[in-house]
This record gives C-alpha cells, structure tokens and sequence, in this order.
C-alpha cells in the first residue's frame, strides 16, 4: 500500500471507507477519554472524514494528516470552508474552521510535533495499513506521544482469508502486542455481526468483530 495505492483510490473515488455520516463509536465512546475542551487531537490518516468536524464542534484544535491534497481540499470545500493555506516542515497545511489538515506522509511527522498533542482519533489508520507497516506506525506514534495522551482506536477484526486489505484485519491480541507495553488499554466496546459496510459485504465479508479501545500512554 504505497502512496500510489492511496492517490489513484482517491483520483478515481474509490472511498468506501468514507463515513458521510461519521462512525458512530466517536459520539458514544469519545467522552471515556475524558477530555477538555481546547485539547489538540490528531487525526493520522485522517481523509476527509467529518469525524474531524465533529472533534472541531466539541472544541477541541484538530490535526488531520492525510497523503492526498484531494481528501484536504475536499474536506473544506464541503463545508464552504475557504481554507488558509501554508507551508509546515514537510506538509502543505490547510486550516479553517477548528480543523487543519497537513497533507504529506504520516511518518515524516516529527516526535516533537507528535508530543504537542494530548489525544489521538484513529478510525480505519491502523486498519488501512499491512502488517509490517502497522508496526512501524505504532512505533512512529508511540515514539513522540508524552505520557498521558490518550487515544481512541476503532478496529476491525475479521478473518484475513476471505477478503486481502485494506481494512486489515487487526485481532486484540495484535493490539497488545503493538500498543501494550507502552500503553494502559481498555476495551471498550465489542460488536459482532455483519460488516456494516456494503463495499465490505460485497466482498465476501459476513461477519466481523469491530472493537473500540481506549489507550493511554504510560
Ligand atoms: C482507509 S482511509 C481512512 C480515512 C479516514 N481515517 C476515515 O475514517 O475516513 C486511509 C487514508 O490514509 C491515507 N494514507 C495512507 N497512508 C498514509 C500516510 N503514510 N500518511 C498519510 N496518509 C496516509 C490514505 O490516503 C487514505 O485517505
């Protein structure tokens, strides 16, 4: 899943796992964080996902990070956003609205700038990366996050035979396995059934565990 991948997806708008109503575990799960208003959350792999609008109107300051310009632009333009545009270290930053988005490469986002922010949203991050490069992230992630922070993870677990990623599939065990040793995690919820997706569906996905952890970082 090379940057390629992600930028043909988006120049020909294969975006399934684009949620125009936002993914439900953000409402009913955010407040276990236990947050304050004005809290810098960070979005890795954030798309155009309303999530971010919807962190922006709790008032937290929302930092997206997204690999295609497309997916920034795009995010503002459907809210008639004009964005400010700028130049941040190795991104193009888009900002209006409660919302950046710093278009560029996830892991050139530097330890110092990964220590500024005090809570983490991931929806479909994890989950979009094969496995040797989802090591990489949790490592790249925890490198830079200082004590405390707190991150709210949505994973999709599945059997991996039926269906190649993206989603990935990501079982609990993966999970301690990545973020244990340096994170407090709590699971949260756990829902079974039916991929809730049809692009999901209609690729031979029946049935689906998608769980939703609280992290804390030690
Ligand atoms: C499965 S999508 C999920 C998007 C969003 N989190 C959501 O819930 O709609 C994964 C996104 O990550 C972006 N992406 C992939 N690799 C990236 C990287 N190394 N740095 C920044 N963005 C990346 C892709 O362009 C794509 O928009």
């Amino acid at each position: 899943m090379d940057r390629d991948f992600w930028l043909e997806r988006w120049a020909h708008q294969q975006i399934g796992f684009h949620q125009p109503e936002g993914h439900p575990a953000l409402a009913a799960h955010w407040g276990a964080l236990g947050l304050e208003r004005g809290t810098r959350v960070l979005v890795p792999l954030s798309g155009k996902s309303v999530d971010m609008a919807w962190l922006a109107a709790q008032g937290h300051d929302v930092t997206g990070v997204e690999l295609s310009e497309m997916a920034a632009r795009a995010f503002f333009d459907e809210r008639d956003l004009a964005a400010e545009r700028s130049r941040a270290g190795a991104f193009d930053r888009h900002a209006a609205g409660g919302v950046e988005i710093l278009v560029g490469d996830f892991f050139d986002l530097s330890a110092a700038a990964l220590a500024s922010y005090d809570a983490v949203y991931d929806r479909a991050a994890l989950i979009a990366l094969p496995p040797a490069t989802r090591q990489r992230y949790a490592e790249h992630l925890l490198s830079g996050l200082h004590a405390g922070t707190r991150l709210l993870l949505i994973t999709l677990d599945y059997d991996q035979r039926l269906m190649d990623g993206p989603p990935f599939a990501v079982s609990d065990d993966e999970v301690q396995r990545l973020f244990g040793e340096r994170c407090r995690i709590t699971c949260l919820d756990e829902r079974r059934g039916p991929a809730d997706s049809a692009h999901l569906r209609e690729r031979g996905l029946d049935e689906v565990a998608e769980r939703v952890y609280r992290l804390v970082r030690r």
